[in-house]
């Protein structure tokens, strides 16, 4: 949808202050007037964006067709003749590494927490065929409920064989990086990202990074190397769940579908990780369709029809924030739009 100023923005959601801004985007908080959800909005330049374009197509077709309760989601898409506006699901706690950083390291149990939501987004991923690629603390997001939310698919890569099929663009942040990825070689993208999660739960356990240097040549001679210091704090259960993630060789690495009930895992919680998603796409909601049609003054069945079409509009976010109220216990009502 391509309309030629803000006018789309500013007709459906009243912009508030920066959040974040990152390489080539910026990162606003808004209110979705209709609903009075708050939102996040990312903004980016398509000047700008240069040769990054293709990068936010793919974020945009990926965030699509990836819905659950521990990756952010995208409501609307707007685009206009200068900028692309993708409206976000919005997560107040902010950035996982900054909670990290504040409180120099987590716990093991509150490690457990976290890590357990990172695994069932990426289980969830990797059973739909894509790899995150870019996994690391900036990527994950805290909601009010203390939900993570993974964040940030420019990298992802869905290979057309499926999971099977090797990739070769080397991307993604150094120090999360597998060794077979900077090592040049082809990969499999869900390995990369195992590796990767070794590297997360790492930085939850001690809040510093298992391999880090400021020369690149040498963070990558100890990433090769696979070793890293193991504080006396680590418990004996922590030290074998990092030594089958962190696996310099790819093939005996642990893949997510292990991890799932990994004793260190279901430690003091007792079931494993549940990683389908809690939201259905294929199911309209009666209460927000019915909500919507009154709304718009047309038949249930012209509304169910729209919806379906899932343009990733106005129609489209309003649907999603009405279900969010409605899960959230928030009345499932839209204001009058003047
Ligand atoms: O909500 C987001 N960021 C956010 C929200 C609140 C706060 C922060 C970031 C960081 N400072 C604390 C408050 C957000 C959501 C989606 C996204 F793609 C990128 C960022």
């Amino acid at each position: 949808m391509v309309v030629e100023e803000y006018s789309e923005v500013a007709r459906h959601y009243r912009i508030k202050e920066t959040v974040g801004s990152g390489g080539f985007a910026k990162v606003k908080r808004a209110v979705h007037l209709p609903t009075g959800e708050i939102v996040a909005i990312k903004i980016m330049d398509k000047a700008a964006l240069g040769s990054d374009l293709p990068r936010v197509k793919t974020e945009i077709e990926a965030m699509k067709n990836l819905h659950h309760h521990h990756i952010c989601r995208l409501y609307q898409v707007i685009e206009t003749s200068r900028k692309i506006f993708m409206i976000l699901e919005y997560c107040s706690g902010g950035e996982l590494f900054d909670y990290i950083v504040q409180r120099d390291r987590l716990s093991e149990g509150e490690s457990r927490t976290f890590f357990r939501q990172i695994v069932s987004a990426v289980a969830y991923m990797h059973n739909l065929g894509y790899a995150h690629r870019d996994l690391k603390p900036e990527n994950l997001l805290i909601d009010d409920e203390q939900n993570l939310k993974l964040i940030d698919f420019g990298l992802c890569a869905k290979p057309k064989g499926g999971m099977s099929d090797h990739l070769y663009t080397c991307c993604g942040s150094p120090a999360y990086a597998a060794p077979e990825l900077i090592a040049g070689k082809s990969y499999m993208g869900s390995e990369a990202d195992l590796w990767s999660m070794g590297v997360l739960l790492y930085a939850l356990l001690n809040g510093f990074l298992p391999f880090d240097d400021d020369n690149i040549g040498m963070l990558y001679r100890k990433i090769k190397a696979g070793k890293y210091d193991t504080p006396d704090w680590l418990s004996p259960d922590s030290l074998i769940l990092l030594k089958q993630l962190l696996q310099v060789d790819p093939k005996r690495r642990i893949t997510v579908d292990k991890l799932l009930n990994h004793s260190w895992i279901t430690n003091d919680i007792g079931v494993p990780v549940e990683w389908h998603s809690k939201h259905q796409m294929s199911v309209l909601d009666e209460d927000v369709v019915t909500e919507m049609s009154v709304h718009r003054k047309v038949s249930r069945e012209t509304m169910k029809a729209e919806l379906e079409k899932w343009n990733y509009d106005y129609l489209t976010a309003a649907y999603f924030l009405l279900l969010k109220k409605k899960t959230s216990g928030r009345p499932v009502r839209l204001q009058i739009l003047y």
